[in-house]
């Protein structure tokens, strides 16, 4: 099969079109980039104060010398390590081991700077979610911080949830002149099941069990070291993060503490040293097509149609939820990993992973397959041949041609479905974004009277109280980036997930976000513009008429549009703002753009 047959006509038209609409803007990016990449690293040019502050620090375990030299290549480690994602706590022993492995590449690594990360899954439901989007701005800001030292040749990325590789990836593409390598981590090896996870939190939801039956399912399935095994944000990073060429061929889903991820690991280390491709070269229009292409094929979190333009944004490259609506048309689903399905990541890797993926959509002309990548000497289409073991040695793997799944992983000869999934709504409340492929057909097209509310608390009350057992869509406003940093309000998946089982017409509308690992209740997101920017969300009232049609792509209000314009938008609730550190974003929430472009506060 050609490693880069002919591209498809709706691949090639988009990436044009991108590629036609940020013209200025990555061309004066380039520039920029070109021009750092000319003048080498800074430290070739510090005074010795600057130099000597940068290796006072070393022990006898550092390369003292060869920092003080300068000579050799050194490579600063930007790590977001801390205990509590479970996805992130292997990352605390790394630093030392890719010291080594630069050191025994020939070069130097220090650890250039941490980035915090925010454990979704801890503040689900919590006001800290209130935080949690912008947290992916101050990782890009901590991110230029690490790398403002100025010091480096390349860089080592350590990351792996939500809004921690967008971070990371944002604020690396800030020194888009340096070689990078982001280096996973790993999925956790498969618990309880996410599908009976989820019916014994409708089972709660029904109080049908109890608090301590809920607890014991949770620990079965979150239970160790490495990232969660649902298909949300955070696996969803891993898959483009290699569909971009920044990881190794293969190295997203090996789990934490086996000797190939410890391979990989230390592959990484040696590939950085030698590599030479900035990475704001290798994340171009087709690397961003390449990611897109990827989230769709696979069912991935709506949340990337959030960070994909503002990782995009910070590469001079403009990309708009049309270009992710017309590529869903052409992308046929290729993977059913829960929510989508019933499957989780170790599954979809044990049935070919991502070198199975890219091999298809490559050999089908639906990605770029000579995008560039940290491995260099090939394009992405190559990656259809992983890194493995051979004993103890890491060599590249025999090309993957075959599922060994297809109930998790199917060719495009035989796809879960004929396109993505992933839709743009449009009406009079604005745009949203909504994906299908977790929502069954008969759930598609949703027209009920709406219920309004403008937090999730108050969604839960009301489902307690019986007040929801009908058909209903239920509108939560006030959930934007201006409102309240946009949190996601997977909590609400459980009762509506109730709702929808028993056999009432259940849908939900909201300016906020969900969950990647939310999925079988039709939810049109990212309403824009928001109800706290004057959007008309603010004006639906109780007893509307909502129709939600993702097979037309519509959001319909079945109110007047005059009686709509004359009504006054509701009051925003009382300022949530403060408490939980949400004091400290006020400036965020002031900032931020809106969702389409990104919810960026970067401009
Ligand atoms: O976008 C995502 O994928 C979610 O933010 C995810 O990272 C978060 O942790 C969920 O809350 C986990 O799912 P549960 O809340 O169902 O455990
Ligand atoms: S996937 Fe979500 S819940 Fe799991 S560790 Fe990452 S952020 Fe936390």
């Amino acid at each position: 099969m050609s490693l880069h047959p002919v591209l498809h006509p709706v691949v090639d038209a988009v990436t044009r079109r991108i590629r036609e609409r940020s013209r200025t803007s990555r061309a004066a990016y380039l520039e920029r980039l070109r021009a750092a990449a000319a003048q080498g690293p800074r430290r070739r040019s510090l005074g010795c104060a600057n130099r000597a502050h940068g290796f006072a620090g070393c022990t006898a375990a550092d390369d003292k010398a060869a920092l003080r030299d300068g000579a050799i290549p050194a490579i600063g480690i930007v790590t977001s390590y801390n205990d509590m994602l479970s996805a992130h706590q292997p990352y605390g022993a790394y630093p030392e081991r890719l010291k080594a492995a630069v050191r025994a590449a020939g070069g130097v690594a220090q650890v250039a700077g941490g980035v915090p990360a925010m454990c979704d899954g801890v503040t689900q439901g919590e006001p800290g979610m209130e935080l949690s989007l912008f947290s992916r701005e101050v990782i890009a800001m901590g991110t230029a911080v690490a790398l403002s030292h100025g010091t480096f040749d390349g860089v080592l990325c350590l990351g792996v949830c939500d809004k921690i590789v967008p971070g990371l990836l944002i604020g690396a593409l800030s020194f888009g002149h340096l070689p990078t390598v982001f280096v996973p981590a790993g999925p956790m090896p498969s618990g309880l099941p996410n599908k009976e996870k989820g019916r014994i939190r409708q089972l709660y939801a029904e109080g049908k069990v109890d608090k301590d039956a809920l607890l014991e399912a949770e620990a079965a399935s979150y239970h160790a070291p490495g990232t969660c095994t649902f298909y949300g944000t955070a696996n969803s990073n891993q898959m483009l993060v290699e569909m971009m060429g920044l990881h190794l061929p293969g190295a997203s889903f090996a789990n934490p503490g086996t000797p190939l991820r410890d391979a990989l690991t230390d592959a990484a280390a040696r590939r950085v040293v030698g590599l030479r491709t900035p990475i704001g070269e290798i994340v171009d229009e087709r690397a961003v097509v390449n990611a897109v292409v990827g989230l769709l094929a696979t069912g991935g979190s709506t949340n990337h149609t959030l960070h994909l333009p503002a990782i995009a944004a910070a590469a001079g490259i403009a990309l708009s939820w049309e270009d992710f609506a017309d590529l869903s048309a052409v992308v046929p689903l290729l993977a059913r990993v829960y929510p989508n399905g019933s499957a989780d990541v170790n599954q979809f890797e044990a049935a070919g992973g991502m070198a199975f993926l890219i091999g298809e959509l490559a050999g089908a002309g639906l990605l770029h397959g000579d995008a560039a990548t940290v491995w260099e000497e090939e394009g992405i289409a190559a990656y259809r041949r992983p890194l493995r073991l051979e004993g103890e040695a890491l060599v590249r793997g025999e090309e993957v041609r075959e599922s060994r799944d297809p109930a998790v992983l199917a060719p495009v000869s035989a796809p879960m479905a004929a396109e993505g999934g992933l839709r743009v709504l449009t009406g009079p409340l604005g745009r949203a974004v909504v994906k299908v492929s977790a929502v069954k057909p008969d759930h598609r097209v949703i027209e009920a009277p709406a219920r309004v509310f403008a937090d999730q608390e108050s969604v839960q009350a009301a489902f307690r109280r019986g007040e929801l057992h009908r058909d209903v869509v239920v509108v939560v406003r006030f959930q934007g980036p201006k409102a309240n940093g946009m949190p996601e309000l997977h909590k609400l998946t459980p009762p509506l997930g109730v709702l929808q089982d028993l056999g009432y017409r259940v849908a939900l509308v909201t300016d906020g976000r969900m969950s990647g690992a939310s999925g079988k209740v039709p939810a049109a997101i990212h309403v824009t513009p928001e109800a706290a920017a004057g959007g008309p969300l603010g004006r639906v009232r109780d007893g509307d008429v909502l129709r939600l049609d993702t097979e037309r792509g519509t959001l319909e209000l079945l109110v007047e549009a005059a009686e709509l314009d004359a009504r006054p938008v509701a009051d925003a609730p009382a300022d949530a703002g403060a408490g939980c550190g949400r004091e400290l974003f006020g400036v965020f929430r002031r900032a931020v753009g809106s969702a389409d472009s990104g919810a960026s506060v970067f401009g």
